[in-house]
């Protein structure tokens, strides 16, 4: 990095950096007289000029590159153009800048040290006044981007929640939501009930249709559930062939009326229609448990797995509670 000029023997004005826009005081153009102009060659980094003080550069000719590390993004470059400048906000916290300064192509730049800007800042309201305008630009940029991270953050939460195969909840939103459901439950004093369901003889589906059918079963069973349960109900792939279903605000009844429907619509759902093959079918078994007093998530999920244990024991392709 080689000083050129000063910036009072330059052809450039202060027309040309965004900072000093709309400012005709002559103090300024004084201040700025004899700041130094420095010439960077393509991929070269700007070192400062007097011991490590926090300085404005602001880009006359060519290009700056900004690189940041981002925690969450890595590592990110912002390009500075002719008329921007960079730097504003180590002046003021009087923190040395802490990302790295390239050039981007052959750059020309007005270096503004801490001293001076503090002078104009003094000496021009027009000065802070801009200043001001571009931090707040900038500080609306860095919300928007923020805001903008957090929603693909909550996207792909979502997404980690959702099992690929059938679409329902996955076990990690299980192991989120049923621990909050269940106490909202018991404070607001009403019901819950959890249905557990098996695919019967799943293993011999497989065999006999091979894996990928077992997929498109599997799919259907899912597509059941959804189809038969309200908008406040939730389904839910437990494990490989086990299905759950939790309902908020059914009591035992409802519950086993619930499964009951399920049972029933599980029979006649259509795997796949082929011409030349029968149409396979599946079934299902059903525990339905109803949240006790003071019992918890997992003490919900094994008594609606001892009830599936018995819908098994007793033949399957049946609810039991
Ligand atoms: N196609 C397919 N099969 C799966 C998937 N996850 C688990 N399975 C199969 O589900 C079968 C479960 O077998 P078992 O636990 O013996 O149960 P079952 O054959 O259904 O017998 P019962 O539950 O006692 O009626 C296994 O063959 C698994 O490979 C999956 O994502 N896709």
């Amino acid at each position: 990095m080689e000083q050129i000029s000063t910036f009072g023997a330059s052809a450039y004005t202060i027309g040309n950096i965004n900072l000093f826009d709309g400012i005709s005081d002559p103090v300024v153009a004084t201040l700025l007289d004899q700041c130094a102009i420095v010439r960077l060659l393509k991929d070269e980094t700007i070192s400062p000029l007097h011991n490590n003080e926090a300085c404005v550069y602001a880009v006359l000719r060519g290009a700056l590159g900004n690189t940041l590390i981002d925690e969450t993004q890595g590592i990110r470059t912002e390009k500075i153009l002719p008329g921007e400048s960079v730097g504003e906000l180590s002046v003021l916290d009087d923190i040395a800048h802490s990302s790295t300064l390239q050039a981007l192509q052959e750059t020309e730049l007005l270096v503004i040290e801490s001293g001076t800007l503090w002078r104009l800042i003094d000496e021009a309201d027009g000065v802070a006044r801009n200043l001001l305008r571009q931090l707040s630009f900038r500080l609306r940029a860095a919300n928007a981007q923020l805001r903008r991270r957090e929603k693909v953050g909550e996207f792909y939460r979502q997404l980690s929640m959702v099992d690929g195969l059938t679409n329902l909840h996955n076990r990690a939103w299980l192991n989120d939501k049923l621990s909050v459901l269940v106490e909202e439950a018991h404070a607001g004093k009403r019901p819950l009930s959890l249905i557990m369901i098996d695919l019967d003889h799943f293993k011999r589906f497989n065999d006999e249709y091979g894996h990928l059918l077992g997929d498109t079963a599997l799919r259907t069973a899912a597509g059941v559930l959804s189809a038969a349960l309200r908008p406040s109900d939730f389904a839910v792939r437990y494990g490989g062939e086990e299905l759950i279903v939790i309902l908020p605000d059914s009591n035992g009844a409802a519950g086993t009326m619930v499964a009951q429907r399920l049972c029933e619509r599980m029979r006649l759902a259509v795997v796949f229609a082929d011409m030349h093959t029968p149409l396979p079918h599946i079934t299902a078994s059903f525990g339905v448990a109803v949240l006790a007093p003071q019992q918890d998530a997992d003490g919900l999920l094994a008594a609606a797995d001892a009830a599936l244990y018995r819908a098994k024991q007793a033949g399957r392709n049946q609810v039991a509670v």
